[in-house]
């Protein structure tokens, strides 16, 4: 029987709500088999991110050689990459074996204000790696930090940040508008002509660690499958938003989103 097989590059999140195995879980839910390369660990709970533990480059390189020289992907994942050591090897790694379907999220900080990606990587983040992405997924706080600019406040300047943010390379552009002050959640989608407004009711609640990982590897999922874009971004925004519409209320702080809410809710 044959599979589509994803990959998340990213880091560990000890508590299970973000990262790898957020992937993982997304991956599996959307009938794919899914793949790790571990970048970094994290100490990580609902209360934030406790220790973070770069792996080396060679025990990256290791796990890149062992996934893509044997088994290979129909789409990629990347998160957490910490270091621009890290970023570059990635991006050697990927034009090597000729990766495609790749989805860069640029996970630079978590919800709790702990820093994922070191200062001086941003720039190894835009030089080598957006111009290799099929589809980059930032954030407002991100698209601010890769465009050297004030965060956007309005769909209007989100609709120009995308626009620029394609000039650096990407494919297509989808920022997301989770922290857009009020109002819906409203990503774009932005594939050098058109702009796509993914929109839905913004759900009440303050457990949503892991939103921006589940939806990136949802796109990845479907991207595997074949979809288009438009079609990937709009089945990632329904499984994102099934999974906060049941997060789970566990530890004592921002607690996770249920990748298994999608399932049930598509019956
Ligand atoms: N409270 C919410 N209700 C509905 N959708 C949300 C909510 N918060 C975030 N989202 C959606 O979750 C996805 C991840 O968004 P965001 O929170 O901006 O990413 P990140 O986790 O990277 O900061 C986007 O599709 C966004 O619109
Ligand atoms: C190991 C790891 N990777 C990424 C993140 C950030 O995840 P995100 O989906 O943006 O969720 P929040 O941290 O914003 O809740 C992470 N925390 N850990």
């Amino acid at each position: 029987m044959s599979i589509p097989k994803t990959l998340t590059i990213a880091g560990s999140d000890s508590g299970g709500g973000a990262g790898i195995q957020a992937d993982i879980k997304t991956f599996q839910e959307l009938h794919t088999f899914g793949m790790s390369v571990i970048t970094a660990l994290t100490a990580q709970n609902t209360l934030g991110v406790h220790g973070v533990f770069p792996q080396s480059l060679e025990a990256i390189e290791a796990q890149l050689d062992a996934v893509l020289s044997d088994i290979g992907t129909d789409a990629i994942k990347t998160g957490m990459l910490f270091s621009a050591e890290i970023i570059t090897l990635v991006a050697n790694k990927l034009k090597e074996y000729e990766a495609k379907n790749i989805v860069v999220d640029p996970v630079m900080i978590a919800k709790g204000g702990a820093s994922l990606l070191q200062e001086e990587a941003v720039r190894a983040l835009i030089e080598k790696l957006l111009p290799i992405a099929t589809v980059i997924t930032p954030n407002l706080p991100e698209a601010a930090k890769l465009l050297g600019r004030q965060e956007m406040e309005t769909i209007g300047e989100m609709k120009r940040a995308a626009i620029d943010l394609h000039k650096m390379g990407p494919k297509y552009i989808v920022l997301k508008g989770g922290h857009l002050l009020d109002g819906p959640a409203v990503d774009l989608l932005y594939d050098g002509k058109t702009t796509y407004e993914l929109k839905t009711e913004r759900i009440q609640t303050k457990h949503t660690h892991g939103t921006g990982c589940t939806f990136a590897a949802a796109i990845a999922a479907e991207l595997a499958k074949g979809k288009t874009i438009k079609e990937a971004t709009e089945v990632a925004k329904s499984f994102i938003t099934a999974a906060i519409s049941e997060s789970l209320s566990i530890g004592s702080g921002i607690g996770p989103t249920n990748h298994a809410a999608f399932r049930r809710l598509a019956r």
